[in-house]
């Protein structure tokens, strides 16, 4: 079925990545309307917006956020659910007697959901949760789309990987790659790289923001303000991830050009080396990769 043109998108569970990427695209719509700057090709621009919650915390931060441009349903998910076209299922808090991917399983199979369903485009961010899990729990005219997006998806400066299975329609993709490439950067992977995914471009943005408070804990303990010494950080960070994406150059030449001999850069690489940060690091991707991996399994905790 294709896709109707400007949908109505519903946001099935709208927390922190929910709010994330309901804030991208409206500031990306916005900034399409009011200047001429960016050009922004606005044929699968959703329409209206709805976010699903299951409580009134979460639909006032919502409200507080979006005021009229997202309508909240609190507690109703399959009234969203009918009146949109996709779906953005973002719905996976932890509740008492389920693990997370129970709660999506219990949503999805809720009384009159079937129905509201049917022939609908479902995009899962669901971490660990797996194309054939999502089709098994969803009616057989629904289709699927895996995106692993990350939380910049806010400020526009996103990283987010697409897997379409084959039965998924040109228009499917182009809504879907559209709709992340508003936010920052897309690709589309094999389904076998999400964990992976997940690991390192999902989760990056936590380890990345401890490596910057270290960095600017450093320069905190050699006298700086807290606040220039957090500027300092990020913005050395930011440009040199800018220059990789920029010039497509290796890390390490991009390392090497810093460093002067007998200089204070090389003092400080063989201190992090002392301190296996490239293990730790790398290790740490792995260890997230497995976890990932490990979050589909639908059980119910005793
Ligand atoms: N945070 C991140 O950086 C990323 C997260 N993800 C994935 O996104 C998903 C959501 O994560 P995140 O946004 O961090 O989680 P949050 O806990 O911030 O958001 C979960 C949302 O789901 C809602 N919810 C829970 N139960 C129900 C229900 N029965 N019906 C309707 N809504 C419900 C909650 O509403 P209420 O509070 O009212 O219960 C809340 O708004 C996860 O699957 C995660 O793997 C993917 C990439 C990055
Ligand atoms: O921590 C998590 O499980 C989710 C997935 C990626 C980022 N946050």
């Amino acid at each position: 079925m294709p896709l109707s043109t400007n949908p109505t998108v519903c946001v099935l569970g709208c927390g922190t990545m929910g709010r994330a990427i309901l804030s991208g695209i409206l500031d990306c719509l916005k900034v399409t309307t009011t200047t001429t700057s960016e050009v922004v090709d606005t044929t699968f621009a959703p329409k209206n917006f709805i976010a699903c919650v299951s409580g009134e915390e979460s639909g006032q931060k919502i409200t507080k956020a979006f005021s009229d441009n997202v309508k909240v349903l609190i507690g109703n998910n399959v009234e969203g659910v009918n009146a949109a076209d996709i779906l953005e299922l973002t719905s996976f808090e932890e509740c008492e007697t389920c693990t997370k991917p129970q709660v999506a399983k219990n949503i999805l199979t809720e009384k009159g959901m079937a129905e509201a369903l049917e022939k609908k485009l479902v995009v899962s961010i669901l971490a660990g949760v797996t194309i054939s899990q999502l089709k098994e729990w969803l009616p057989s005219s629904t289709r699927v789309i895996r995106a692993m997006p990350n939380t910049p998806c806010m400020i526009r400066e996103g990283m987010t990987v697409l897997s379409c299975p084959m039965d998924c329609s040109t228009d499917d993709k182009s809504f879907c790659t559209w709709v992340f490439s508003t936010l920052g950067r897309v690709r589309i992977l094999d389904e076998k790289h999400l964990d992976a995914v997940t690991g390192l471009s999902g989760s990056g943005p936590a380890f990345a923001c401890v490596v910057l408070e270290a960095l600017a804990d450093g320069g905190v303990m050699m006298g700086l303000p807290r606040e220039v010494a957090l500027e300092l950080a990020a913005q050395a960070i930011q440009g040199a991830a800018r220059m990789v994406l920029k010039t497509g150059k290796h890390p390490a030449e991009i390392k090497d050009s810093v460093t002067t001999p007998a200089g204070c850069t090389i003092a400080g690489l063989l201190t992090m080396e002392d301190g296996k940060i490239r293990s730790t690091l790398a290790r740490t991707i792995q260890e997230a990769t497995q976890v990932a991996s490990s979050l589909g399994n639908v059980q119910s905790k005793k």
